[in-house]
């Protein structure tokens, strides 16, 4: 009989098999809020144009395709590391970050997780937000690593339970792994304030874990990519050292070209170079090395003055229509005449909603009102347009009321 015969069929997965489902559906009226990818006010993808000149001024330069390094593009890896952590940040200065070109932010996490399960002196179990981004356990456990779960959303408020936070990470084994959302939380779009993140150090420190920082939309989530890296820049400062995942995915508009960073932030030049070496080495029998041309647009972006102007525009464009929608949604379910409270809607930031529907009232919404959305109740708010804004608030109105 066959080699494959025992092979079961698996499950479609959490978020991207929402958009097989929204495929099939004939409803013209159907609405996609399931991947958390950006579109436009007419539900479009958006090529920024930053990227489409980048691309264009690439393409002029007729450059061959030869293999990148296996840390890939080097001044990708510069640009990159200096967008996160500010362009006089004195760890670049002196050395101290081994930075290596990722596929997209996957990759970094991938590579982090394969790197910390070969080498990390502590506790090997990554503590992760409830609930957190589905693809985290996965990439964890692949990499061998055990994962933990720390308290983070509050159903009450569809907020941030600050104090459950607080009592949980002072209870994790201490040289354990800390996963850390920088900015926009998936998929709860709940972030701590800055004075929350201050005291989120602290404990950090005091129980002496090691943050695995996940910033995956620096500049998507508040349209300002200073703000948004505000977090990993405050732990730095406050000493810890880390690991950190960067992609280019959504400020960037780059999903397809899969284009991300991973560095380790050390104690020593000399220590960065050792973890380089087996960074590296690791690569090499993962993938060997990175693609090319989702790290050349974002260098060509990243390194040209008026192009980088133009992109901290067209981001901040993205994370305002994303803003604005929020306070059209929330106002529509008003008009609806909806009796629940939704300041949520707008209090949380980022591509995510978390809405509060349970999977019966998320069922329904799909077979009903062909709104599609993860059965968590997570929205990607990048699917909700001034078009569709009404019908879906009638939507929600209805399987809610
Ligand atoms: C917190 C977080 N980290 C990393 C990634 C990985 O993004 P890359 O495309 O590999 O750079 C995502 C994307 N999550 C989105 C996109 C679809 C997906 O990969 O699940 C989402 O949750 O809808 C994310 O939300």
């Amino acid at each position: 009989n066959s080699w494959w015969s025992q092979v079961e069929m698996g499950p479609p997965d959490a978020i991207l098999g929402v958009t097989e489902a929204f495929k099939r559906d004939t409803n013209p009226k159907k609405i996609n809020l399931g991947v958390g990818a950006y579109r436009d006010d007419n539900g479009k993808p958006y090529l920024l144009p930053s990227v489409l000149k980048a691309d264009e001024k690439l393409r002029a330069q007729k450059l061959d395709k030869e293999y990148a390094p296996i840390a890939g593009n080097p001044e990708f890896c510069k640009l990159a590391i200096s967008l996160a952590l500010g362009d006089n940040s004195e760890v670049i200065s002196n050395g101290l970050n081994a930075t290596v070109q990722s596929i997209s932010g996957t990759g970094a996490l991938r590579v982090g997780a394969a790197f910390l399960n070969n080498f990390f002196p502590g506790n090997k179990t990554v503590y992760l937000p409830k609930p957190t981004w589905g693809n985290h356990t996965p990439i964890f456990k692949h990499s061998g690593l055990n994962v933990g779960a720390y308290t983070f959303y509050e159903p009450q408020s569809c907020g941030f339970d600050f104090q459950g936070a607080l009592n949980d990470i002072s209870k994790i084994p201490e040289k354990s792994i800390i996963l850390l959302h920088a900015c926009a939380h998936n998929p709860t779009g709940v972030d701590p304030s800055p004075e929350q993140w201050k005291e989120l150090s602290q404990v950090v420190k005091k129980r002496n874990l090691f943050p695995f920082f996940d910033m995956a939309y620096q500049g998507f989530a508040s349209g300002d990519i200073d703000r948004d890296a505000q977090a990993v820049r405050l732990f730095l400062k406050d000493g810890h050292k880390m690991v950190l995942a960067q992609s280019f995915a959504k400020n960037m508009g780059l999903y397809g070209e899969r284009a991300g960073a991973f560095s380790v932030i050390g104690d020593s030049k000399d220590e960065a170079d050792r973890v380089m070496s087996q960074v590296k080495i690791l690569i090499r029998a993962m993938y060997s090395n990175p693609p090319i041309n989702g790290a050349r647009i974002v260098a060509t972006i990243l390194s040209d003055p008026s192009l980088r102007a133009d992109w901290l525009k067209e981001v901040k464009g993205m994370a305002d229509r994303i803003i604005g929608v929020r306070t059209q949604l929330r106002e529509n379910l008003k008009k609806e005449g909806s009796s629940k409270n939704w300041q949520h809607i707008t209090d949380q930031i980022g591509m995510f909603c978390y809405t509060g529907m349970t999977p019966p009232q998320v069922e329904k919404l799909i077979k009903e009102h062909s709104v599609y959305l993860t059965k968590d109740g997570r929205i990607s708010m990048a699917g909700v347009t001034s078009k569709n804004v009404e019908y879906l608030a009638r939507a929600m109105h209805q399987v809610t009321k």
